[in-house]
């Protein structure tokens, strides 16, 4: 006879079984780039990673070669740059990270990045469309808040649009947060959990201090304003040679590990990110990012903003104009630009 303790796990096992899925190809596409380089890098020190491929349009085998000797178990390809290998590359994935695109130079807006970067995250939506059509895709590619609509236009175009599994990646900000409050406060960053909504440039990015254990910092204007102004900083520091990519890197890999700890069944993970959201549509705002809670199917549960002061509420209204604008020119943008 089974005891009854062992028939219970072994039903718990099948019912773990059945909503967790085994996520653990993670793909990266501009895996050659600034950010792609070290972000394959940590991802392949990730042992929940079991399979790493890798696209770009130059030089993936290379950087797939180098990475592929560092002895930890997963297994990394890297794949020629064409339509096929782009879409052998992509088959199967379960996280896709998609850092392809130009940098900012000093003096450009993230905005300034939409012609050259809408036509690449258009195309390369198409092609998770058409591969991995239910795999989480993460847009790093600039600008953000116009990225993760175009996305989501293509893959509507294709009948495949699942809201909850495209996130726009917006965890720099709350690192950036964190520990900028951290210098000012002498205290340990990872300590310090700020709440970053909105989006992800300028003043779309909203840092909610009153939320945090220093109510006081809601009026420091400095402060609000290197957080939404700190991928400035680094343009500027990199004096042409492009925008931040070590740091930018160390959020993305963080972001996909927590995607996938949920999807092996943690419960809990909980990561801003710039998402298909119900908290401002009656504003005419598709997309705004908040916390979300993660899971199997992706996004669990989009947490609410929460309780804002005066200050924050003026922060918003700016954020959710610009936003606003952003989305729709993402939108517009494949309209008139449909993938071929
Ligand atoms: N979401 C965020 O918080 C951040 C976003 N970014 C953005 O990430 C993007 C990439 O930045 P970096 O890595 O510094 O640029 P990079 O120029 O160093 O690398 C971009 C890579 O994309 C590749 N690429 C271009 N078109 C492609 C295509 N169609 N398919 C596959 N690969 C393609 C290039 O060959 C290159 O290797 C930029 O748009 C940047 O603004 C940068 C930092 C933070
Ligand atoms: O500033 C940029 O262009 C890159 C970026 O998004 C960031 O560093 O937050």
């Amino acid at each position: 006879m089974i005891p009854a303790r062992a028939v219970f796990s072994g039903l718990q096992r099948r019912a773990f079984s059945a909503t967790a899925r085994d996520l653990s190809k993670v793909t990266v596409l501009g895996a050659a780039g600034g950010i792609g380089q070290p972000l394959s890098l940590l991802l392949k020190l990730n042992p929940r990673v079991t399979e790493l491929a890798l696209y770009d349009i130059r030089g993936a085998p290379g950087v797939a070669a180098d990475i592929s000797h560092i002895n930890t178990n997963s297994s990394v390809k890297g794949y020629e740059a064409n339509a096929s290998g782009l879409a052998s590359c992509l088959k199967g994935s379960d996280v896709v990270l998609i850092p392809a695109g130009v940098p900012r130079k000093p003096g450009m807006s993230r905005d300034d990045l939409f012609n050259t970067n809408a036509s690449i995250v258009r195309d390369l939506a198409k092609a998770c469309a058409e591969s991995c059509p239910d795999a989480n895709v993460l847009i790093i590619s600039n600008p953000v808040n116009s990225t993760v609509p175009i996305c989501a236009e293509v893959f509507k175009a294709h009948g495949v649009y699942n809201p909850k599994r495209l996130f726009g990646v917006t965890t720099l900000d709350v690192v950036r947060a964190s520990r900028f409050v951290s210098e000012i406060k002498g205290s340990d960053p990872k300590d310090e959990k700020i709440t970053v909504v909105g989006g992800h440039s300028g003043v779309t990015i909203v840092p909610l201090f009153s939320q945090s254990s220093h109510p006081d910092l809601t009026t420091n204007a400095d402060l609000i304003k290197r957080v939404q102004f700190g991928g400035d900083e680094v343009v500027k520091a990199k004096d042409g040679a492009g925008s931040a990519t070590l740091s930018m890197a160390m959020a993305g890999a963080r972001m996909a590990e927590s995607l996938i700890r949920a999807s092996q069944g943690e419960k809990g993970v909980i990561e801003p990110s710039f998402v298909d959201s119900p908290l401002y549509k009656d504003q005419g705002v598709e997309f705004f990012a908040s916390k979300v809670e993660l899971g199997p199917s992706g996004i669990e549960k989009i947490l609410p903003v929460g309780e804002v002061d005066a200050h924050e509420e003026k922060l918003l209204e700016a954020c959710l104009g610009d936003l606003k604008k952003n989305i729709e020119k993402g939108v517009a943008f494949v309209a008139s630009n449909p993938p071929k």
